[in-house]
């Protein structure tokens, strides 16, 4: 079997592929949409990819891919916690807090806002497409005085030194990450323990939208369907034209969750499955 996950190697990503698909071959592609085209184009079984960090919120171009421009079910879900460290060539090891920019994904560097405003008031920050990309770029370019934001693995495999460890702002950082394939795809053989079943729906709302989102949260509360979590993203058609991703505790059923998808298109809503998955917890991630 063939993953596809935000590379370069040793990103979060890359950690959680390891974790997850042990035994699968792992392929880094540079974008999350590059990893979703490759299931699409059937270049790999699977991708995993983020889509939601706990101090950043939901990772967009995950979720507006998934809606606007590809349907791949969510087979699964993994989440792993983070733990960022501020890294530098050896050659600037002794002079770290003079860098002159520093690099990283662009959760990553929210992730350490405080950090960084507090070490390098003033210091550009710049986003690169994972902090492996980052911490790898680092090692291309040894004379340049830069950092980037990384985990302890991405120092090992690009040979940089950490120069401050754990500079993310709050403790209880973690990233979701989702499973999609082409068609259905069990999850059978993990030693991660799975933490329960969700279902993620996509709503779009009708033109007369008056009440209507209170319908929607009361199509699946009185059937006493909970949510975990409901995040409005733009429709793309226009400002303050949204749709909504909803997490459904539970796995699809054969009654409720059918019956409150039935009762919001009667009420002319758009609703969408984009999964129903296990999902799986990773205790302890990188140092
Ligand atoms: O850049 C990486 O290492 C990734 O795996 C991406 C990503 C993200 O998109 O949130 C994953 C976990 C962290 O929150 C930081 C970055």
């Amino acid at each position: 079997m063939k993953v596809a996950f935000l590379g370069p190697k040793a990103t979060f990503t890359d950690l959680a592929v390891r974790e997850m698909f042990p035994s699968f071959e792992a392929i880094p592609y540079m974008t999350i949409p590059d990893c979703l085209d490759a299931v699409m184009e059937e270049k790999t079984d699977l991708a995993l990819v983020p889509v939601e960090n706990a101090l950043e919120g939901s990772v967009n171009i995950t979720l507006d891919y998934l809606v606007h421009e590809m349907k791949l079910p969510i087979v699964g879900e993994i989440t792993a916690p983070i733990k960022q460290h501020l890294l530098v060539h050896p050659n600037h090891k002794e002079n770290w807090e003079d860098v002159e920019i520093i690099y990283s994904h662009s959760h990553a560097i929210a992730q350490c806002h405080k950090f960084l405003h507090s070490t390098f008031k003033g210091i550009p920050c710049e986003n690169m497409t994972s902090t492996a990309a980052a911490a790898k770029y680092l090692l291309e370019h040894p004379d340049n005085k830069m950092a980037a934001i990384a985990n302890d693995l991405a120092a090992k495999e690009y040979g940089l030194t950490i120069a401050k460890s754990n500079i993310h702002d709050f403790n209880f950082n973690h990233t979701r990450f989702i499973i999609l394939a082409k068609d259905t795809f069990e999850i059978t053989d993990t030693h991660l323990p799975q933490k329960g079943y969700k279902t993620t729906v996509m709503v779009t709302l009708p033109s007369d939208r008056s009440g209507a989102l209170h319908q929607v949260l009361s199509a699946f509360a009185w059937r006493k369907l909970n949510l975990s979590k409901i995040e409005s993203r733009p429709m793309k058609t226009g400002l303050g034209n949204y749709f909504f991703i909803i997490d459904i505790e539970g796995q699809m059923d054969d009654v409720l969750i059918p019956g409150a998808m039935a009762e919001l298109e009667a009420l002319g809503c758009g609703v969408e499955v984009l999964g129903s998955y296990p999902y799986f917890q990773i205790e302890k991630g990188s140092e």
